[in-house]
């Protein structure tokens, strides 16, 4: 096996490390130089890797239950897990096994377990492909799931559940015609206007990067700005914006945006991003709390949340986070709406928008602000917008997107967005 296979594969296994055992996000692990010491190739390589063993941890320790009579320290566990991974996708056995035996004998607390990798791995092999085609699919963690299954009913899980194992297509939003650029890079026009590639290689290859005309950005994530119609010439307050993807929707379709964002790290993706399409809009770093001016026609608030919605991208997030933090999340989402509201004018319109499977941080969220201010009207006419299934339309007045939508056409993020117009006291 070659020496970079190995650190691809170290690489792999002390993200997966930290993930699961030191509750960090992958995004944090990449964003810190988790991969730095790695070429373009082996960097790929290990992300991809961790992302496929988190993708089917469940499935992989069902494969190894089997075999392992107690349960070994984590760093076995998850050599043995990216080794099934491997084994499992056709890899050839001897270089596979090799390398995560060489991972564990390499650690002074887990050296004495290289045998039983090997002996595992080796039973692993035997199974190969056939073995993990026909073990279930990987449920999710149990701290999740029954929030989950409680919302949204086992069947309704059960397909989000294969949504998240399959992960996600790349989808694009154009700056300007979208059949265009479908044409451009190969991809389809969704029922609502993004375009799709179900494959691609780097995506700043792809035809029109340079020239900024279009943006990552999933299905779901650009419908929020399409709940607000024809924005040219309003005065729209972007609040939570970066890494951007709303702002240049919104200014795209002509809006004056203002663009608010706590963190200076995420802001600068927006300003590049800005300077990548040439669209334009004023950018504030601020705490949404302290930003005070008013007046505006529309805020679109993408509150920070749960992220729940976008696991087929981040099968991380189920391992890193135990749900402990949601409650302040959901807190925080309470008070930013209510000094949302402050900042329309009379007349003006809220998008509150989450990328969160929970109610509590969607449905209830807007139940509740409903209640709290008895001039606030949900606009349903804003739902009424071109592929949005009338079935997603929620009791309360918003939408709600799940994974487990359009499963021919490769599915969409968790989202929940309503249009809430603030009427005159
Ligand atoms: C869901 S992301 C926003 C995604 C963005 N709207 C887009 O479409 O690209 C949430 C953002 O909220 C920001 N944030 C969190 N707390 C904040 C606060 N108190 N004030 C301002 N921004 C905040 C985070 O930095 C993060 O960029």
């Amino acid at each position: 096996m070659r020496q970079t296979g190995l650190s691809a594969r170290r690489t792999a296994h002390h993200l997966l490390m930290q993930i699961i055992d030191e509750g960090r996000l992958m995004s944090e692990l990449v964003g810190s130089g988790a991969l730095a010491s790695l070429g373009p190739e082996d960097r790929a390589r290990a992300q991809r890797l961790a992302t496929e063993a988190l993708r089917g941890l469940d499935r992989a320790d069902r494969m190894l239950k089997p075999y392992i009579k107690k349960t070994p320290p984590t760093h076995v566990m998850n050599a043995l897990r990216l080794g099934v991974i491997e084994l499992c996708s056709g890899a050839a056995a001897h270089g596979v096994v090799n390398a995560y035996v060489e991972i564990v004998a390499r650690n002074k607390r887990t050296q004495a377990m290289k045998g039983l990798t090997n002996a595992v791995l080796r039973k692993i092999a035997d199974e190969g492909p056939e073995g993990w085609a026909k073990r279930a699919l990987p449920l999710t963690p149990g701290w999740l799931r029954q929030p989950l299954v409680a919302a949204w009913g086992r069947e309704a899980v059960t397909g989000i559940e294969v949504a998240h194992f399959a992960g996600a297509p790349l989808d694009l939003t154009a700056r300007t015609d979208p059949v265009a650029l479908a044409d451009a890079v190969g991809g389809t026009v969704l029922p609502t206007g993004s375009v799709r590639l179900a494959d691609h290689g780097q995506v700043s290859a792809l035809p029109g990067y340079e020239t900024g005309d279009w943006w990552v950005q999933d299905a779901a994530a650009a419908l929020p700005v399409k709940l607000l119609g024809d924005v040219t010439g309003l005065r729209v307050l972007d609040l939570c914006a970066a890494p951007g993807g709303k702002t240049l929707q919104l200014a795209a379709g002509g809006a004056q945006v203002t663009a608010v964002d706590m963190s200076a790290r995420r802001m600068a993706r927006v300003q590049e991003n800005l300077q990548r399409t040439g669209l334009q809009a004023k950018t504030v770093i601020s705490d949404a709390f302290e930003y005070d001016e008013g007046g505006y026609d529309a805020v679109l608030l993408d509150a920070p949340c749960s992220a729940t919605g976008t696991i087929r991208r981040h099968p991380d997030l189920p391992y890193a986070k135990d749900g402990s933090e949601f409650g302040a999340l959901i807190a925080q989402q309470e008070t930013m709406i209510d000094h949302a509201l402050t900042l329309l004018k009379p007349g003006g319109r809220l998008v509150f928008c989450t990328c969160s499977l929970l109610p509590d941080e969607g449905e209830v969220q807007v139940e509740d602000a409903l209640e709290r201010h008895p001039h606030l009207q949900a606009d349903r006419s804003a739902l009424d917008i071109p592929g949005v299934d009338p079935a997603w339309i929620t009791d309360e007045g918003g939408l709600r997107l799940r994974p487990d939508y359009w499963p021919d056409l490769g599915g969409m993020d968790g989202f929940y967005m309503s249009v809430l117009r603030h009427n005159a006291a």
